[in-house]
């Protein structure tokens, strides 16, 4: 098989609130794709339902590979060690603790802390490497970054990005547009139940505009451009600041479409 995990027609309702209305997709091996939609468009529920953790009314799910699970909140007993829950997920995997994740996710450093003392990202960390303790095929990380710092999140993605380089595949949930352009390959945007868009971020890109907000600030204050040329855009601005000899403070660029068109699709107009 050449995907990871083939959706078809999937259906689920909790009592009368159908969530789910025929979700048919397939995620590759070896990619990193991304589940999108607003608070409630029933994110976790079809990760949970490819999973194989919640039942669903019709449709098929197939995996292929092992898996390993990141659950939106999960929690362990406040007084575990992280090395006593590794060691735990480890033997319930029958596997042995591979101590380059370990390093690679700072779980070492967390050694004595018991886990009712640990931060939210020390926490996130240490889901993470429960999750892959196993040594999954497939990694299903429910908004992994969700509460994270920015210094969390950074170290957090380059953790995702390391495992996607070891050939696994990643299945993301997240409301957060930047963390998937920057991390996924794929992304299946949900509204209302059904799939609103399924592309490439740079299709999503195309589809909304391709057009970029700049806003260059210097002491004269700030000056807004837009362009769907950024790499050309950017380097004439930037001898335009040079020849008026203004000494630039900032730069921010943002996809406004993007966000724009994210809105757009999730407001169902
Ligand atoms: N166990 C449950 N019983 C009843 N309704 C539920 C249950 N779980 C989820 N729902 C409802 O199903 C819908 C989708 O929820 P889900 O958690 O899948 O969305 P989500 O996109 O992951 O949301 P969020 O971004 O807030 O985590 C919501 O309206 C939610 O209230």
């Amino acid at each position: 098989m050449s995907y990871a995990v083939r959706v078809e027609s999937l259906t689920k309702s909790y009592g009368s609130h159908t969530v789910l209305k025929g979700l048919s997709f397939q995620v590759k091996k070896g990619e990193i794709f991304g589940v999108l939609g607003v608070n409630g468009a029933g994110k976790t529920t079809t990760l949970e339902c490819m999973e194989g953790l919640r039942k669903y009314d019709s449709g098929k799910i197939t995996a292929d590979g092992r898996v390993g699970i990141q659950l939106q909140s999960a929690s362990l007993p406040a007084f575990i060690k992280p090395m006593e829950a590794i060691q735990l997920f480890a033997k319930w995997n029958h596997t042995k603790v591979n101590n380059s994740v370990l390093s690679a996710l700072g779980i070492n450093e967390l050694k004595k802390m018991k886990y009712a003392d640990l931060s939210t990202g020390q926490k996130r960390r240490l889901h993470l490497a429960l999750a892959v303790i196993g040594n999954p095929d497939i990694i299903f990380l429910d908004e992994p970054t969700a509460g994270l710092d920015v210094g969390g999140r950074i170290s957090l993605h380059d953790q995702i990005g390391k495992l996607n380089n070891q050939g696994k595949t990643i299945i993301l949930a997240s409301h957060d547009m930047a963390e998937v352009e920057k991390l996924c390959d794929r992304i299946a945007i949900l509204h209302e139940g059904r799939i609103a868009f399924m592309g490439t971020v740079s299709e999503l890109t195309v589809k909304a505009g391709g057009q970029y907000d700049i806003k260059i600030t210097t002491e004269l204050g700030e000056e807004h451009y837009t362009s769907d040329q950024i790499g050309e855009t950017m380097f004439k601005l930037l001898k335009n600041y040079q020849t008026r000899n203004l000494q630039i403070l900032d730069i921010e660029i943002n996809r406004g479409k993007l966000e724009q068109f994210f809105m757009k699709l999730t407001e169902g107009e």
